[in-house]
């Protein structure tokens, strides 16, 4: 028997090991193509009108970063006209490498699966966007919101809507929800309502709709990436007495916000675009219009989808879009499937296109060049209204006003801290801003929220020897205005007509001006030294300053989501910037006198921050840290951002603030002591004692003609440093070269900061403990005018 078997294995073992060999691949394979088939993404396929066998694979809402590389899944889907290439993130190891696609052509047409609504499973979840910078759009979209909200509780479909949410498209982040709609449950559909105001200069609106273009035209990303959206509406105010039609402007961007939301949508224009001109009916134009977006919100609820003929569907034949189209496809390249056509010229159906987009990523980007265009044109009403709050414009985009301490000075009635801190008066110093633009809005700006905001320079940029001749002039101008003004003293007047000082702290961020430093060294030249106050927002900037007098950042908060709050910072990675400029004035602080500026502002930035203002301090190791109460300004952004009277800190506690803080570094090994105060401006003076007191007294006052003489080479500085080849040598000054006299008796901590050489004079019907509360509102102000302070 066992012979037998032996040999009838012998005969047969071949044919049976080649058997189960095959059986064994086979069960294998099946095993692993289920598997595969389960692990990828197929959010499409449940979609009805797709055959369920077919595998579509979800590529985008995914914004893909520099080091995710695309690849083709490899599965075929069997002719269907849909997505199929995989994501797979792939860490790139240290070196970057091209990023490569590979893909298909297919027809431009390719039909998207249409969105379904269910309403017996899904909800619908309106989310209402504004934009505002004067707050009007804002008023506008939370009446708004209000009475939507009333709706769609009490609407016949009450049930399918969920509460509407109102979304400032400042504090938003774009990515989260104009790439893909935001995730959330699968039965959660969103309708976008926007709500934007229409602005002829670079506002933050700009940067919205620059947004929206850029992802329209990024090629990693579809070209209807909003496409499951149920749908979108845009609403624009505007003012018709300025832009009097649509031609001349009226409501622009809200309909070029329309126009690019049809593309990124698919054409989901729900209701077509409304239009209200603020200063006759748009609260009339905005019902009308809420009545009909409601409308369509009620046929989508109910399942009927946006309805069929109505405009803006997308079913009927849209001209601007089709303008829009042609116009585009001339210079643009926006999708994959026409790069695979342009670099292989017809591609083969099915063959896969192998795309390098290092070598076409240029063409892809290319956009047309625009002319320039002026920061603050004389005709526009940003001019106007800087104008009237008594700035002189000088150029295009420099700004010159005069300071009320300055006024104060020439009567006898005192300095601003700066005398008192170090030694600048009032009456010879000149506040002006070579750029009015700025990338934050801080709530407690004195911009009244017109100015221009951009996070890059691109307007006509004025020369510096036109900007310099042009403050100059007009800050004389002033002065000499103030000739016939009762209490003027002869001696102040003359002297006034030589500036000494220049703070480029008006309002703005001097150093967006891409000149900065050939002014500066035009106001060295000419002996004037310089205070410069800048944002911590332009760290590339601020890298390549050339050394000023003394070098302010403005530190108004002292952590992340503090600073997003209260500056409202334009640039998302802020808090990366603003750390990059504390660094920045760490290195360079033995080159310059090195300040930080605090303002405080009770209820936002005060309290528990004690402990984080100390770890901002010990990272940049300033020479000195001012704090100052906020300047209630009054304005209606500061309304809108929640700013009353009562966030203006008193005297008292800002001085507790400083005691804390000095305390908290002392614990931490830090030379930090209070040197000065100014209590009529609510400042108060940190310094460091190791450089800044001399024989034990505090020494923050300035010796400006050192400073200058310094500058011309005619005094050799200290800063020392060893070269390359191991010599200690002079490479040129340091903050202590340049110290000044002693700090005055009645400036130190503790004996309030005001020259007794002149004269308090107190408002009428205020008493002494009423201006110390308020120290802020101009001397001269009317009743009712005290909206603007100018001193920083
Ligand atoms: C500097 C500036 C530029 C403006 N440009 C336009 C414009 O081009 N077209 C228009 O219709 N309205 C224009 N307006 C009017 C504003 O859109 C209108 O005042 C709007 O209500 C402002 O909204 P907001 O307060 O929410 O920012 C402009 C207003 C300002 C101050
Ligand atoms: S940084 Fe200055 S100019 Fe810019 S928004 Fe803030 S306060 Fe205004």
């Amino acid at each position: 028997m066992c012979t037998e078997l032996v040999l009838l294995w012998h005969t047969y073992r071949v044919p049976v090991i080649l058997s189960a060999v095959s059986l064994a691949v086979f069960f294998r394979y099946s095993q692993y193509s289920r598997r595969r088939t389960k692990d990828l993404p197929s959010t499409l396929s449940s979609v009805p009108g797709i055959p369920s066998d077919k595998v579509i694979v979800d590529l985008r809402p995914e914004w893909l970063p520099g080091n995710t590389t695309l690849e083709s899944s490899g599965l075929e889907s069997n002719g269907y006209a849909g997505v199929r290439t995989a994501v797979v993130a792939a860490k790139v190891k240290e070196k970057r490498q091209p990023k490569k696609i590979q893909g298909q052509k297919f027809p431009r047409n390719t039909p998207t699966p249409s969105f379904i609504f269910d309403p017996t499973t899904d909800r619908i979840q309106p989310l209402v966007f504004f934009q505002s910078l004067s707050a009007t759009t804002e008023a506008y979209a939370s009446e708004f919101h209000g009475a939507f909200t009333v709706w769609t509780s009490k609407s016949a479909q009450s049930a399918t809507f969920l509460e509407p949410q109102v979304l400032d498209l400042s504090y938003i982040e774009f990515d989260d929800y104009f790439i893909s709609p935001p995730k959330a449950d699968l039965n959660t559909k969103y309708f976008y309502i926007i709500l934007l105001p229409t602005y002829n200069i670079d506002t933050v609106l700009s940067t919205f709709l620059e947004n929206l273009q850029e992802t329209h035209n990024d090629f990693r990303i579809d070209t209807s990436p909003l496409n499951g959206l149920l749908g979108y509406s845009v609403f624009g105010f505007g003012d018709k007495e300025g832009w009097p039609t649509e031609d001349e402007g009226f409501c622009s961007q809200a309909k070029e916000a329309d126009r690019w939301m049809a593309r990124l949508t698919g054409r989901k224009r729900a209701y077509p675009l409304g239009t209200g001109d603020v200063k006759s009916d748009a609260q009339q134009r905005l019902d009308e219009w809420r009545c009909g977006v409601q409308d369509i919100l009620a046929e989508v609820a109910q399942g009927r989808g946006l309805g069929e003929g109505v405009a803006g569907s997308g079913d009927a034949a849209e001209s601007d879009e089709e303008d829009f189209e042609t116009e585009e496809s001339a210079t643009r390249i926006d999708d994959v499937e026409e790069l695979g056509l342009m670099v292989n010229g017809t591609p083969t159906s099915g063959d896969p296109i192998p795309i390098d987009f290092t070598t076409y990523k240029s063409k892809v980007t290319t956009k047309p060049v625009q002319a320039l265009k002026e920061m603050v044109p004389i005709t526009s009403p940003t001019h106007a209204s800087l104008t009237k709050q008594g700035y002189t414009i000088i150029g295009s985009h420099s700004g010159v006003k005069i300071c009320r301490w300055t006024k104060s000075a020439l009567r006898g009635r005192g300095s601003c801290y700066k005398y008192s801190f170090y030694g600048i008066a009032s009456h010879l110093c000149m506040e002006a801003t070579p750029s009015l633009s700025c990338s934050n809005k801080c709530v407690f700006c004195w911009r009244h929220g017109t100015n221009p905001v951009g996070t890059t320079w691109r307007w006509v940029t004025d020369a510096p020897d036109v900007i310099f001749d042009g403050i100059t002039e007009a800050h004389y101008k002033k002065i000499k205005m103030m000739k016939g003004v009762p209490g003027v003293r002869a001696e102040r007047f003359a002297e006034a007509m030589r500036i000494r000082h220049c703070a480029l702290s008006l309002v703005g961020e001097p150093i967006f001006y891409p000149r900065i430093n050939e002014l500066l060294n035009i106001m060295h030249g000419n002996r004037i030294s310089t205070f410069l106050v800048c944002n911590a927002q332009h760290p590339a900037q601020l890298a390549s300053l050339v050394p000023v007098t003394q070098l302010y950042v403005s530190i108004d908060a002292s952590n992340k989501e503090s600073l997003r709050k209260i500056d409202r910072p334009l640039h998302r990675d802020f808090w990366e910037r603003f750390c990059a400029c504390l660094d920045i004035l760490r290195n360079r602080r033995f080159e310059q006198r090195t300040v930080f500026r605090l303002t405080l502002v009770k209820g936002f930035n005060m309290a528990e921050e004690v402990k984080g203002y100390a770890n901002l301090v010990e990272r940049a190791l300033p020479g000195f840290v001012e704090v100052k109460g906020v300047t209630f300004c009054g304005t209606s952004t500061s309304k809108s951002a929640g700013l009353t009277m009562q966030n203006v800190p008193f005297y008292e506690e800002v001085a507790e603030f400083v005691k804390e803080l000095g305390k908290e570094l002392s614990s931490r090994g830090l030379t930090y002591g209070i040197a000065a105060e100014h209590a009529h401006s609510c400042c108060v003076l940190l310094a460091d004692s190791t450089r800044f007191q001399r024989d034990g007294r505090w020494a923050t006052r300035i010796d400006f003609e050192r400073f200058f003489d310094l500058y011309e080479g005619k005094l050799q500085g200290t800063r020392r440093e060893t070269s390359a080849d191991g010599q200690d040598e002079v490479v040129g000054w340091r903050p202590e070269d340049y110290v000044g006299d002693d700090t005055p008796e009645w400036a130190l901590w503790g004996n309030g900061g005001f020259d007794p050489r002149d004269v308090r004079v107190w408002r009428k019907g205020k008493g002494k403990k009423n201006e110390e509360q308020n120290p802020e509102v101009d001397l001269d102000a009317k009743k009712g005018d005290a909206t603007t302070l100018v001193e920083i």
